[in-house]
């Protein structure tokens, strides 16, 4: 039985595993994979290559280096921000924009420790070694020298450091070691919000807080682009990105508008349309709707510092209710509703669960299968029975549904389902 640990700590720590989730309309090759851990290997000099395995045909989990290695530490430092910090704790390089301090005298390609300023003080462009907060979070190769990163009076961009390993011993992996759009990184609730809506041929399905359209190509993969899928968001630029990662990874099913889902009901008659696909939407139009909402995004792990504000913090659920309030209208009787977030706020969650339970008789709540992440938190508003069939994904322990480790050691994220048994008649 996993040791339970205060949220605080979980969140400070990176998950412990990476997730690729597989592009079923393209062929993969896993000895891409194989390959390219081999060479890794033999770099760190270690007995193994780390575990992977599929969870489900679009699901590939790889594990942690097997073995411990002890890098010794060089006399080379650099600083990056806590984000840069926290992606290279999941084995992402360091990108020159991450970058706050780098001493004029390291060496082009040699070994570097790479340290994250935890408490925000490093000023960008330090010349020499940091003495405030800093934490180690990885070892790897000098790729720019300080003149590229800060000298040249443009933003940067590029690897600045090549990882070699993280302190967090996961394999240094990305997407570009596939053929492009085969593979994308995604955290593992993320995945599995997708299998919850569970999106099926010739259905008619609404993402409408879709960017950056990762749960979007999902739905469509998923579907053989098979189903009738609208992207949603309110952000145009954002939209394109949507557009791009259709494009790679070969998805045709999908159109992407942008506009504020919170406005995407409309009965009004007098809204003449000549594509009915462009919103807004009249009453009972999609046999889905995935609600991924903007939210606090206070699940990401590992969190260093986060800067959210009590106010700000306040703001998420009122967006969020307007979000459901379209969201209700525009699906059809008998059509399944699924809610997410990546954050752990009672608020965004169970508490947003029970106002919908309680404004809308027409909504209910189902369990959110497959269910993997553990019950929802007790005393907030919702029954034994109703905690059972959100998924909350954290550090607890609960009897009421235990959980698999692969399910802890992820980031903080909430599933629930509804289907809307009549009229909206609120
Ligand atoms: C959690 S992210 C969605 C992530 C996305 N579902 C994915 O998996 O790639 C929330 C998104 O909601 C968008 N958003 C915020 N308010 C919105 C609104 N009123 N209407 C439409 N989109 C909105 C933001 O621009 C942001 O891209």
């Amino acid at each position: 039985m996993t040791q339970s640990i205060s949220l605080q700590e979980w969140l400070l720590e990176a998950p412990k595993y990476t997730v690729f989730r597989i592009n079923n309309l393209m062929h993969f090759d896993l000895e891409e994979l194989k390959k390219y851990l081999e060479e890794q290997r033999k770099e760190l000099n270690g007995p193994d290559i780390p575990k992977y395995y599929f969870l489900k045909p679009d699901c590939l989990i790889v594990e942690q280096w097997p073995f411990t290695v002890n890098l010794k530490k060089t006399s080379n430092e650099i600083i990056v921000d806590p984000l840069c910090a926290a992606a290279v704790l999941r084995g992402a390089h360091v990108y020159a924009p991450g970058v706050l301090g780098l001493p004029s005298n390291c060496v082009l390609n040699e070994r570097i420790d790479i340290y994250g300023a935890m408490d925000g003080q490093c000023k960008r462009g330090l010349k020499v070694k940091y003495n405030g907060n800093k934490k180690y979070v990885g070892t790897g190769y000098l790729r720019m020298l300080r003149y590229n990163i800060f000298d040249k009076g443009v933003q940067p961009s590029g690897i600045a450091v090549q990882l070699l390993l993280p302190a967090s011993m996961l394999p240094v992996i990305n997407e570009l070691i596939f053929p492009r759009g085969h593979v994308l990184l995604q955290n593992l609730p993320s995945i599995i919000a997708g299998w919850v809506v569970n999106a099926q041929a010739y259905e008619y399905i609404l993402d409408m807080c879709a960017a950056p359209g990762n749960k979007t190509t999902h739905l469509a993969e998923m579907s053989r682009n098979k189903a009738i899928i609208i992207a949603i968001d309110k952000n145009i630029q954002k939209i394109n990105r949507i557009k791009q990662s259709c494009d790679t990874q070969g998805v045709t099913c999908v159109k992407a508008y942008a506009y504020d889902s919170t406005k995407c009901h409309s009965d009004e008659s007098d809204i003449k349309k000549e594509n009915i696909m462009v919103p807004p939407y009249s009453s009972n139009t999609f046999d889905k709707i995935l609600l991924d909402a903007p939210c606090s995004g206070l699940g990401q792990r590992p969190q260093t510092n986060n800067k959210i504000t009590p106010k700000m913090l306040q703001s998420y659920k009122i967006v969020q209710r307007k979000l459901f309030d379209a969201a209700v209208n525009i699906l059809k009787v008998g059509g399944k509703l699924t809610y997410s977030t990546c954050t752990v706020t009672v608020d965004e969650n169970e508490g947003m669960v029970s106002w919908v339970l309680k404004k809308y008789s027409c909504l209910k709540l189902i369990p959110a299968e497959p269910l993997y992440g553990g019950p929802g938190l007790p005393n907030v508003g919702l029954s034994d029975t109703e905690r059972v069939m959100v998924q909350r994904f954290g550090p607890e322990n609960d009897p009421l549904r235990p959980v698999d480790d692969l399910y802890k050691n992820t980031i903080g994220f909430f599933i629930a389902a509804f289907i809307k048994t009549g009229d909206v008649t609120s």
